[in-house]
């Protein structure tokens, strides 16, 4: 990959005589974020771990800006900025206070420390909040905070572990914004178990399935591992089962109540719209189509079906 600001290379982790990961291999690119996914144990924080230098791999190496990270590992570190699952807040510091903290532990400079503080501040929305007891804010705002302490040494590459979870919808909104905007200058990797989040603003996909990458691709590569493979259909004046199922070719149709039914299909070439045109020249009321999509449990489970046998 041209312009990569991560390469991972063969990159397995043993705990004691359990692998965690086995080979994995991958870059990310210099901005727009990736999704890594993948089912709880998967071996998601064991890599994002490693990738972050807080574990050393077993096997395999880490590049970040071309830096070995267990060659040497202060100098990779200022390239990253990492908000873990639980963001490392201390609360009884402003939020002004803690910046100033994290930026001289990523070894700012003491003379860039107060304009990255303030760069920081500006960029998650929190300036107004400066002077406040951390304990002080809600949830969303902590969130800020944790996010603000991860970029405050303006890295180059970001990881964040679940950043929306546990927030309510609008922050949930407010947070996936700011990622965004974080992933025009900077390369983000987050960690997520919402298929939703994956969709709404991951650029591209990484997934992990008992330790090994069972998928890399694009967002629109990914769409392929969820495309649709079933729709409901109520009517109001119904025909009957099978005349529903004569009209296409599709792999069944199941009655859930009357005048509502599950068709499935093998490829979406645009069977919805047959129903619909059937509906209307048959004058069978359409009332509602909702095409229904896999969960990331299920695609989770179909993935790791391929990758039990890891020794
Ligand atoms: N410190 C540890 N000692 C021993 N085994 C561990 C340790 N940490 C993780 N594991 C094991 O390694 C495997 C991968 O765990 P990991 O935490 O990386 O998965 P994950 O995808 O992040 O899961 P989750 O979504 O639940 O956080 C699991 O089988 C887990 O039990």
């Amino acid at each position: 990959m041209e312009n990569s600001i991560v390469r991972v290379e063969h990159l397995s982790h043993r705990y004691s005589v359990h692998w965690a990961i086995k080979d994995i291999s991958f870059e990310i690119a210099e901005n727009g974020v990736v999704g890594l996914l993948g089912s709880n144990g998967a071996g998601k924080s064991t890599t994002m771990n490693i990738i972050c230098g807080v574990l050393n791999q077993t096997e395999g190496n880490v590049f970040i800006n071309g830096i070995n990270l267990r060659e040497d590992s202060v100098e990779a570190k200022k390239y990253i900025g990492f908000l873990p699952q639980q963001p490392p807040l201390y609360t009884d510091l402003t939020v002004g206070e803690y910046l100033k903290h994290s930026a001289f532990l990523r070894l700012m400079p003491a003379e860039e420390v107060p304009r990255a503080v303030e760069r920081a501040l500006e960029r998650c929305a929190i300036t107004h909040f400066r002077d406040r007891l951390i304990k002080n804010l809600s949830g969303g705002y902590q969130q800020r905070v944790g996010i603000a302490q991860a970029i405050v040494h303006n890295p180059k590459f970001v990881v964040l572990d679940e950043p929306t979870n546990g927030l309510d919808p609008n922050q949930i909104v407010d947070i996936r914004n700011l990622i965004r905007e974080i992933a025009e200058e900077h390369a983000v990797l987050l960690s997520t178990h919402i298929l939703s989040e994956v969709q709404a603003i991951c650029d591209d996909i990484k997934m992990i399935e008992h330790g090994r990458l069972v998928f890399s691709g694009s967002m629109e590569d990914f769409d392929n591992y969820i495309a649709p493979e079933s729709f409901v259909i109520k009517l109001g004046r119904a025909p009957g089962k099978a005349v529903l199922a004569s009209l296409c070719e599709n792999k069944g149709v199941e009655e859930l109540e009357p005048g509502c039914f599950r068709i499935y299909f093998k490829e979406d070439s645009g069977i919805t719209e047959k129903y619909i045109e059937a509906s209307e020249a048959n004058d069978w009321e359409l009332r509602d189509l909702v095409v229904e999509r896999c969960s990331l449990d299920e695609i989770f489970a179909q993935l790791s079906g391929k990758t039990k046998n890891m020794e």
